[in-house]
């Protein structure tokens, strides 16, 4: 923890610190000098259409992707040269579905949960914490192969807060669900910032599932136009909403230049 980097100049280190960062697929550049962190507790939404970058971003996040323009540190530890520190105070619900089909449920986690190191005594009380917590605990021991997409979801989650990280990360965690099991499942994540004072980073598209007390990232064709509370977000751009405010800031850009990553 010694190259924390205070986000408020003295204390806590922000829960993420994303410092010019870039990426590039070949010689095209699809994320460029993207900049900015989330305070540590909030509910922060990484809002952006289809192709933005949400989920290359999170991929370099998430140390899939080897972070080679720029820094990433997890509550102060740069996920390039602290790799464990970072990523075991990270969570991350993929868009893809990860579950293994032919494993039960308890299979699925307490091979997570050994992967953290968790005993078996304790991986077996976890899970039945959690899986209560998103209404799945009468599905222990079924196959994954047999739930809904939406219990999946809640699984996933379930499965993502096992090793406790205090920052978790969600990429379009309700695409394909109906609309009852989306306003469940953000709810769910909602409380768990209230009630355990996880910092959460919420990546989607749907400008309806930001609300008012939000922070927000906005990423639009591989660059951050815009970061902060959704009020101060709404107000530099002198719109009456963040609908509004999105269409206005999306609408004055183009896209990254050709041959940046030659
Ligand atoms: N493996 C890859 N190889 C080449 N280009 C890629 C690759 N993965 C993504 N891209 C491109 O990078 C850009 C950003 O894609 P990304 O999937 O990160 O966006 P996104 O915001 O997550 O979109 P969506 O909401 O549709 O998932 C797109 O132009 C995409 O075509």
């Amino acid at each position: 923890m010694q190259d924390a980097k205070a986000n408020d100049g003295m204390s806590l280190p922000a829960a993420l610190e994303v410092s010019a960062v870039g990426h590039c697929f070949g010689n095209k550049q699809v994320l460029s000098d993207i900049s900015f962190s989330i305070a540590p507790g909030h509910f922060t939404v990484l809002l952006g259409l289809n192709g933005a970058g949400k989920t290359t971003l999170f991929s370099l996040i998430s140390h899939l992707y080897n972070s080679r323009q720029g820094t990433i540190h997890i509550f102060g530890n740069d996920i390039s040269r602290a790799p464990g520190e970072a990523l075991r105070r990270l969570g991350i619900v993929f868009q893809a579905r990860t579950l293994d089909l032919d494993l039960s449920v308890y299979q699925n986690l307490s091979y997570h949960a050994s992967l953290h190191g968790i005993g078996h005594a304790e991986a077996l009380e976890r899970i039945r914490t959690l899986l209560a917590g998103v209404n799945m605990i009468d599905r222990l021991y079924d196959k994954a192969r047999s739930l809904s997409g939406g219990q999946m979801r809640r699984i996933e989650i379930a499965r993502a807060l096992l090793h406790r990280p205090p920052l978790l990360l969600l990429d379009e965690a309700t695409v394909g669900l109906d609309i009852q099991s989306r306003a469940e499942i953000l709810a769910t994540i909602r409380d768990l910032v209230v009630t355990d004072g996880i910092s959460v980073f919420w990546a989607t598209h749907l400008i309806d599932e930001v609300e008012s007390n939000d922070h927000v990232v906005v990423l639009d064709k591989g660059r951050v136009l815009a970061q902060g509370r959704v009020s101060d977000v709404v107000r530099s751009v002198a719109s009456d909403n963040i609908q509004q405010a999105f269409a206005s800031l999306t609408g004055l850009v183009s896209g990254l230049p050709e041959g940046a990553c030659l």
